[in-house]
């Protein structure tokens, strides 16, 4: 800026040289100052003046600016977006902006110079007032206070009023400024919040209450489960301790079945078979030679398994050896073993039957079938335990248990001169004679029904009736083949039937019958079977095997028809 100072130096141009003497100037005055002098001072009045008005343009100019930034400032003042009051200390309106007039629902004019406390509808907003005030003023400080307005249409709302004291100049009291807003929404917003926050605690306290109860229930009905749990295991117990009674006492009737029915696997009922059951009750257990007696097929075999399977060595083997089965030279080496070498085919060592069965049983079934040469061996084994191999010197001792069976009448053989007579009184230390099946006819029922479950079972078939006419002639019926007869004419016939009923196509010839104590009828049956086997070798040219063979058509085995033939004393040359 231009100072007057420096507008003098630099403005020396400006100053208008003049001779005139200055106007007003007295005759006196411009006698007193020479003329220089004079001119001088005109210049720096001149000067002056040109500063003075360069001033005042400056001064005009501020004052647009200012006025320029007094208009702005209303305008924001006005169109601020709160209320601006200013109150005198004791709460009149001094001034207000265009908002707060609007706020109040009345002309800035109408305002001015009015307590403040017109606006406030209540006596208590009043009180918070001027409390208010008084406070800001104190203070000098900022301060918020909410009361509820009223404006001019008599609508109320909530305003929030933050104000401060404008400081006093000496001599005035200050004044206080207030910025007004309108809360109300908020407000209402704060309620409705408090409210929610409220009804969600009071929920919550209500879930709480419900979870609570209902923990408490699951705690109760957990203590009814594990009471529930115990009493459920106690019965569970007691329901084993009951089952475990009950299989017990079943595996007990079974075996009273089975003690009633059948003896293991001997089925039977009738007093001749509950006297066999007897015998083998009373003999199995001890290590006694047994001689088992009766016809062919009359279950002599079942009955040796079964003294077996009751004694002591029931987990050792019961070896059997069929004596008509076994080719005459070659049952020494079956029952003795032999060496390498010891005969000629002998190619390798063998062990024999008796050494097979040691500290088990050996079944010799068809003793009556034995050489007689080997019947001398056999006593030996029988009163020592002891025997040599095939073919070496060295001794064997055994502790065999001896059951031997024959369906021949041994002492006739004894007569005949085919059997040893001391084997015999050492065989027979425990006699059992297993009766036929037609002195039995109690048991055939029962046998039907257990060989049509067994090969129902072993073909699958689903035989569940026996028509009653096939029982009845199945009792009629005398059985020469006794029980192995039998079993195979019900297989045969499961084989047949169709359906769930059995049909029996078997013819049974029920020729007179023979009387089952008579000796003589005995060996009549005897001589039926030589005759029948010479009549069938003389149809067969005396071919024993082979498809068309004797054997084939006897329906048995080439080794037991040779067997039997040895035993009848059949050969072609004498017939
Ligand atoms: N009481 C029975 N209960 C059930 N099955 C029996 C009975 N008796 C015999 N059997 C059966 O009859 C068939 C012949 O029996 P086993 O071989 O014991 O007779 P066996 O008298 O030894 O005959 P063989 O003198 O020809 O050697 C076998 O299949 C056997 O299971």
């Amino acid at each position: 800026m231009n100072t007057p100072k420096n507008r003098k130096k630099s403005a020396p141009g400006l100053t208008q040289p003049t001779d005139k003497p200055a106007r007003g100037d007295t005759a006196g005055t411009r006698s007193l100052l020479p003329e220089i002098e004079m001119k001088r001072l005109v210049q720096e009045l001149e000067v002056h003046q040109v500063e003075l008005e360069m001033q005042n343009e400056e001064l005009r100019q501020t004052q647009e600016a200012l006025e320029t930034s007094r208009n702005a400032f209303a305008e924001l003042y006005d169109f601020a977006p709160a209320g601006y009051f200013s109150f005198d200390p004791q709460g009149l309106v001094r001034s207000v902006n265009l908002l707060g007039a609007q706020l109040l629902g009345l002309e800035r004019e109408h305002l001015l110079g009015k307590p403040m406390s017109r606006w406030i509808p209540d006596a208590d907003g009043r009180k918070v007032f001027s409390k208010h005030c008084a406070d800001v003023l104190r203070r000098e400080g900022n301060d918020i206070c909410e009361i509820w307005l009223q404006r001019a249409n008599g609508m109320k709302f909530h305003a929030r009023l933050r104000s401060i004291a404008k400081e006093s100049v000496e001599g005035t009291h200050g004044a206080i400024r207030s910025m007004i807003v309108d809360v109300t929404e908020e407000e209402k917003l704060k309620i409705a919040l408090q409210n929610a926050h409220g009804e969600l605690e009071q929920k919550v306290m209500e879930r709480t209450r419900e979870l609570l109860l209902t923990n408490k229930r699951l705690v109760l009905e957990i203590g009814v489960r594990k009471d529930t749990e115990e009493s459920l295991r106690m019965a569970i117990k007691e329901i084993k301790q009951l089952k475990d009674r009950l299989q017990a006492e079943n595996i007990y009737l079974q075996h009273e079945a089975a003690q009633k029915f059948n003896f293991g696997e001997i089925i039977g009922q009738s007093s001749a078979i509950a006297h066999v059951f007897d015998k083998i009750e009373q003999i199995a257990s001890q290590n006694t030679t047994v001689l088992l007696q009766g016809e062919t097929g009359c279950g002599k075999g079942v009955v040796a398994r079964a003294i077996h399977a009751r004694s002591a060595r029931k987990d050792r083997a019961m070896v059997t050896i069929n004596c008509t089965a076994l080719p005459a030279n070659l049952i020494e080496s079956e029952l003795f073993g032999r060496e390498k070498g010891a005969f000629t085919g002998a190619s390798a060592r063998q062990m024999g039957r008796f050494e097979l069965a040691d500290g088990g049983t050996i079944f010799l079934d068809e003793i009556g079938e034995m050489p007689m040469e080997l019947q001398c061996k056999l006593l030996r084994v029988i009163q020592d335990g002891e025997f040599e191999r095939l073919g070496s010197p060295r001794t064997i001792k055994v502790d065999v248990r001896i059951i031997a069976a024959s369906n021949r009448k041994l002492e006739e053989e004894i007569k005949n001169g085919s059997f040893r007579e001391d084997l015999y009184y050492r065989l027979n230390v425990f006699p059992i004679t297993i009766p036929p099946l037609r002195a039995r006819k109690d048991d055939i029922r029962l046998l039907v029904n257990f060989f049509v479950a067994k090969f129902n079972k072993k073909i699958g078939k689903k035989i569940e009736t026996i028509p009653k006419e096939a029982l009845e002639a199945l009792e009629n019926y005398d059985w020469p083949g006794n029980v192995r007869e039998l079993e195979s004419v019900i297989e045969r016939a499961i084989i047949i039937s169709k359906g769930p009923s059995l049909q029996i196509l078997d013819q049974f010839n029920t020729s007179p019958k023979p009387s089952e104590t008579s000796g003589a009828d005995v060996k009549a049956l005897v001589d039926l079977e030589r005759d029948h086997i010479i009549h069938v070798l003389q149809k067969t040219n005396w071919r024993v095997e082979g498809k068309n063979g004797a054997a084939a058509i006897l329906d048995i085995n080439p080794s037991t028809l040779r067997a039997r033939m040895r035993k009848f004393g059949i050969n072609r040359n004498s017939i």
